[in-house]
């Protein structure tokens, strides 16, 4: 489960309702085209955090159904409804996910024996392994050194996503859980990341950038660090213009210029006016 792992985008149709064709064929661009290491299911990018119980195991099912074995499969199951969270762990645990992953829970200011009860509550439910989602930066939720130490005491907490860039941190965790699997979570910051010693990266972009991550990330490792940058420079001038157009959109429709039924995202996020929709074509047109 290591190397470069796509937070899997989910194709909805104008009314927002799952498009399972669609889905399918993101899937089969990531596996076929992006060629990457693994898919990351229903995390933010999969907009998980609008969808209800039953869209996420439909979501868990097709996965699991188009992958058939061809790369290990991640389980986002957070939730703030814990009962869900465990709902969902056993589900894709059923299914045959070779991972489970929840996100630290958010909204209410839970205190750190309320975040690690939650932990211990999903993974100790399921004869599974766990990886942290710690993405201050949407959840408000920052844990120190001595914190991610506590809940790895947990045998089946094998690792963390760390979309941060707090890159003290992330060196302090590498030196201290050598046998844990680290996650770079920001894709525009890949190389520090990987000169820094994480096992791997799970990104939104790797759903059409996946094969420049991976010379990144493999160039990187080797130390071969000016050929890495040249990549990581074209890559972020493709996040950039990606990033002032609208995330997730943008990308749907960057698949769609590839022939690739993305859809669109589900409310409350907009629809791109037609503006945006070709500024994210030719983003594709020039970058893809
Ligand atoms: C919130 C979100 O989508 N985060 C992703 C991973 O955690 C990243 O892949 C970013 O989308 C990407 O790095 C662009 O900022
Ligand atoms: C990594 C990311 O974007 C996600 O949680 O989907």
């Amino acid at each position: 489960m290591k190397g470069i792992i796509t937070a899997l985008m989910v194709s909805y149709d104008q009314d927002g309702n799952l498009n399972e064709k669609g889905l399918r064929e993101i899937i089969r661009y990531n596996v076929d085209v992006c060629k990457v290491d693994g898919l990351y299911v229903n995390g933010s990018t999969g907009e998980n955090f609008m969808i209800s119980t039953e869209e996420k195991k439909e979501i868990f099912r097709i996965t699991k159904d188009e992958v058939k074995g061809q790369v290990p499969l991640i389980a986002q199951v957070g939730s703030v409804n814990l009962r869900e969270a465990i709902d969902l762990a056993k589900y894709a645990t059923d299914l045959g996910y070779d991972a489970l992953s929840a996100v630290t829970p958010f909204y209410y200011k839970f205190n750190f024996n309320e975040i690690k009860h939650y932990y211990n509550s999903i993974i100790n439910a399921v004869d599974n392994k766990m990886i942290i989602y710690s993405i201050p930066f949407l959840t408000g939720v920052n844990m120190s050194l001595d914190q991610f130490a506590e809940l790895f005491e947990n045998e089946k907490i094998i690792g963390v996503k760390f979309t941060a860039g707090d890159f003290y941190l992330l060196e302090r965790m590498r030196k201290k859980f050598p046998e844990k699997l680290i996650y770079g979570g920001f894709d525009e910051m890949l190389l520090p990341a990987t000169v820094l010693g994480i096992d791997g990266a799970i990104g939104s972009t790797f759903n059409v950038n996946g094969q420049r991550a991976r010379q990144i990330f493999e160039l990187g490792k080797q130390g071969k660090i000016e050929e890495a940058r040249e990549i990581q420079h074209v890559t972020n001038d493709l996040i950039s213009e990606i990033l002032d157009n609208g995330l997730y959109q943008t990308i749907k429709e960057m698949l769609k210029e590839k022939g690739v039924d993305a859809g669109f995202c589900r409310e409350p996020m907009e629809k791109l006016s037609e503006e945006r929709i070709a500024k994210a074509r030719s983003i594709a047109k020039n970058h893809l």
